[in-house]
């Protein structure tokens, strides 16, 4: 068969599998839907907007169910004359300021393609720097008053402008204290717990006037996204029964996440696709999800070790050793009295303990350890623990350090492999 030939044995429609995707209907979210619509409800009435803070961990539809709602929103309000809803939305990745979340917040109004081009056609976008904060605000509130009626901002993983959180008072207080002539309301959504805990006692009184939390799906609730996403995307019972239920619990057991299920499910489904294009039965098992899982898990750990030293990737190898001798979770101090051992094995000075401590916070931010919280008791410590699979980690780190067999054989002896 070509390389590039149309035949498809498992998969009807890809895009469907993509995290882009906006599903029809919002699986297992009616309550926190209910809460969300009954927060923007005044907005249908023609009154002031709430400010809404929406937050929960990574994956759990936070962002769909605010492009969900908003549509809606709008097409309720065109029915009523009286009642103009416009939205600005932004994702704030890289912006480290509120003064950075501010001008792109202009630039993007100004944008000549914009659907509130009323306001781009008369002002040109800003630069970047070299404005005062007050200045840049001023514009931005010009700009508002332009669009008129109701404006709703929807400001995306807010949690990047960290403690610089003026925006976050600005803004929802400028309707009221500024007297502008537009109905404004603030959407905020994190997934940083910390973020929304540490926001200043002024913010929360503004922003969090409506506080939403998105908790993490179970088990039950991720089968029944996954079945819905796998019926629009895949051909007919092409899935063994165990597939939906196990990319399921893999997920409900770490994060809770739809979009990690999700992407078990579609690396699952792509394997099977490759075996079928190669004369294989055109059926996903639970052996492709296994599969899955570990080419995930192994690319996570890959790429957490590009941001890693040599050093660094000594203090990964002596993780997996503790793991396969059935010791992790372990504490930092035994972690690091082990990894002395193997960095002087392997050649190398060992590092001070402050900069072990940096690698093994770099290497929880990845994904590839896990911080266990075991203050209480005996004190207050840190522990750590792969929050990968052994055999995967060990499978990465090979192409460090060549064969690890001796690890693998002690893990097997002390049952640690997964
Ligand atoms: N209840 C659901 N029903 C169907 N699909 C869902 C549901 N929840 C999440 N998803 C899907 O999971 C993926 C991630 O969802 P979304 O981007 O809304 O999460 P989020 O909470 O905003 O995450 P982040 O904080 O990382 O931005 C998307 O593809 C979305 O369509």
């Amino acid at each position: 068969m070509g390389r590039f030939t149309r035949e498809s044995f498992i998969i009807r429609d890809n895009d469907v599998l993509r995290d882009d995707y906006q599903p029809e209907t919002l699986e297992e979210r009616d309550a926190e839907l209910d809460e969300y619509a009954a927060a923007l409800r005044p907005v249908i009435q023609g009154w002031q907007p709430n400010n809404v803070f929406l937050y929960g961990v990574t994956g759990v539809g936070k962002t769909a169910a605010t492009h969900d709602l908003l549509k809606e929103l709008q097409e309720s309000a065109d029915q009523y004359d009286d009642v103009d809803v416009n939205i600005i939305e932004l994702n704030c990745t890289g912006c480290n300021t509120s003064y950075q979340v501010a001008v792109n917040l202009v630039n993007e109004i100004r944008e000549p393609n914009h659907p509130l081009t009323n306001v781009s056609s008369s002002r040109m976008p800003i630069s970047e720097t070299g404005y005062q904060q007050k200045r840049v605000f001023r514009e931005l509130y010009a700009d508002l008053e332009d669009i008129g009626g109701t404006v709703l901002v929807v400001l995306d993983e807010i949690d990047n402008i960290g403690s610089d959180d003026d925006i976050l008072y600005e803004l929802p207080r400028a309707r009221s204290q500024l007297d502008l002539d537009v109905k404004l309301g603030v959407i905020g959504i994190s997934n940083d717990f910390k973020f929304r805990d540490n926001l200043s006692p002024k913010v929360k009184d503004t922003l969090c006037e409506e506080e939403i939390l998105f908790p993490p799906y179970d088990a039950g609730e991720l089968q029944n996204i996954l079945r819905e996403r796998a019926e629009i995307a895949l051909y007919d019972d092409v899935l063994e029964d165990d597939v939906i239920p196990l990319c399921a619990a893999f997920s409900a057991r770490d994060s809770g996440s739809a979009r990690q299920a999700l992407r078990l499910l579609r690396k699952a489904v792509d394997i099977a696709e490759s075996e079928a294009r190669a004369g294989g039965d055109a059926f996903v098992t639970e052996e492709h999800v296994r599969e899955g899982e570990f080419q995930i898990q192994r690319q996570q750990v890959v790429e957490g070790m590009h941001s890693l030293t040599q050093h660094g990737q000594h203090v990964l190898l002596t993780v997996c050793q503790l793991a396969a001798r059935g010791e992790t979770p372990e504490r930092t101090k035994a972690i690091y009295r082990r990894y002395q051992k193997v960095a002087r094995k392997n050649g190398q000075e060992p590092l001070k303990r402050r900069r072990v401590h940096d690698h093994l916070s770099d290497l929880n931010l990845h994904g590839v350890l896990q911080l266990v919280d075991s203050s209480g008791g005996r004190g207050n410590y840190n522990e750590y623990d792969l929050d990968v699979s052994l055999s995967s980690a060990l499978d990465a780190l090979e192409s460090e350090f060549g064969n690890l067999e001796g690890i693998r054989e002690l893990a097997k002896k002390n049952g640690t492999l997964d």
